[in-house]
């Protein structure tokens, strides 16, 4: 029997709109029809096998990537979802060429949306965790018709951001600026419940999460940090640490934001036309601001991502993010190197 205490994402919203007056009602349906859809993905992919959405679609995105079928539909779903929502001007994929106008507003929808429908495709096949990843600006003044243009702002102007995993549980991670908090999705009543409030990034961790297999392609200031890492006690951080890798973004940042640790994606020398693999708008940008929004950090080994000023929407970056003192050191051996 569900508990009346419980508390519900709807009933969350409408708190955070009517109690804290955070939002307005239109980001309170916004969030709430991104929030079915996730549901809707993940129903299919708990299908699996049964439900013929395993394998390659054939078809590639703009990326040059190969589409999985899972892609395909989980793209759909989300488009669907939030043509009639209302509540957006336009949105955009990962899976899509350029935004998409919604066609059906009434009356002109005053948010933005991009999202990557399934993030780690390679692990579809393989029943490992996925996600979708998605991210909420506000259309600019004066803007009836947005193009690509209208999405070019810097993180720091997002007005929510989350993800949710299609794990062992489904859970929803949300931020509207205000703390980040997690849901997660009762199957049985169909419904988001909060599980967890405020999460915090501990600022120190002996976890690290990277694709090694790239080492010989990295920059010297990325190879002395996990090479410092890999010396353990005796090397010159005086402690072992550990590593994971999903290489999903959704189950590595999520296991971050639940017990600490820090994710690189770095910029990779193996192709020097690309600043990195993630990209910024709708994997890089939404994850920096839960991340900040949990108390960790979001660089590029640089600069912080939320200060970037993007000029494509599927512009890539380098990540490093997670808790906080570990992204302060590799950043700073990155700045060392650049000013030696
Ligand atoms: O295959 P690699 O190089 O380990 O890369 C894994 C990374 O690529 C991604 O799968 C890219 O996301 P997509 O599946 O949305 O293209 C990230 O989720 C993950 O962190
Ligand atoms: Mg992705
Ligand atoms: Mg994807």
């Amino acid at each position: 029997m569900p508990s009346t205490s419980r508390v519900s994402l709807t009933r969350f919203l409408i708190e955070e709109q009517r109690d804290k007056g955070h939002i307005n009602g239109d980001l309170r349906l916004l969030i709430e029809v991104v929030a079915r859809a996730c549901k809707r993905i993940s129903i299919a992919v708990g299908k699996g096998a049964l439900g013929g959405v395993l394998g390659s679609a054939g078809t590639e995105n703009v990326q040059g990537e190969t589409q999985k079928k899972l892609d395909v539909v989980s793209n759909e779903i989300l488009l669907e979802a939030n043509e009639w929502g209302g509540h957006l001007a336009a949105l955009a994929s990962e899976e899509m060429d350029d935004p998409h106008p919604i066609p059906h507003r009434y009356p002109k929808g005053e948010y933005l949306l991009v999202f990557d429908p399934l993030d780690g495709s390679s692990n579809i096949d393989v029943n490992i965790s996925v996600g979708t990843i998605f991210s909420v600006l506000r259309c600019p003044d004066g803007v009836s018709e947005p193009d690509e243009k209208a999405f070019l702002q810097p993180g720091t102007q997002q007005v929510a951001a989350g993800y949710a995993v299609y794990g062992s549980s489904t859970v929803l991670v949300l931020t509207l600026g205000d703390g980040v908090h997690t849901f997660t999705l009762d199957r049985e009543q169909g419904s988001f419940i909060l599980t967890g409030s405020n999460l915090q990034i501990p600022a120190d961790t002996g976890e690290f999460a990277i694709n090694m297999s790239n080492i010989r392609h990295w920059e010297p200031p990325m190879r002395r940090y996990i090479d410092e890492l890999l010396a353990g006690k005796t090397g010159p951080r005086g402690r072992d640490f550990n590593m994971r890798w999903v290489a999903s973004m959704v189950a590595d940042v999520h296991r971050i934001l639940t017990r600490g640790g820090i994710f690189i994606y770095p910029r990779d020398l193996k192709d020097p036309s690309k600043p990195g693999k993630l990209r910024l708008m709708y994997e890089a940008n939404p994850m920096a601001m839960i991340v900040e929004q949990a108390g960790g950090a979001a660089t590029t080994g640089r600069e912080r991502i939320l200060d970037i000023r993007p000029d494509k929407l599927h512009q890539r970056v380098p990540v490093f993010l997670g808790s906080r003192n570990e992204v302060k050191q590799v950043t700073a051996y990155h700045r060392e190197a650049d000013t030696a």
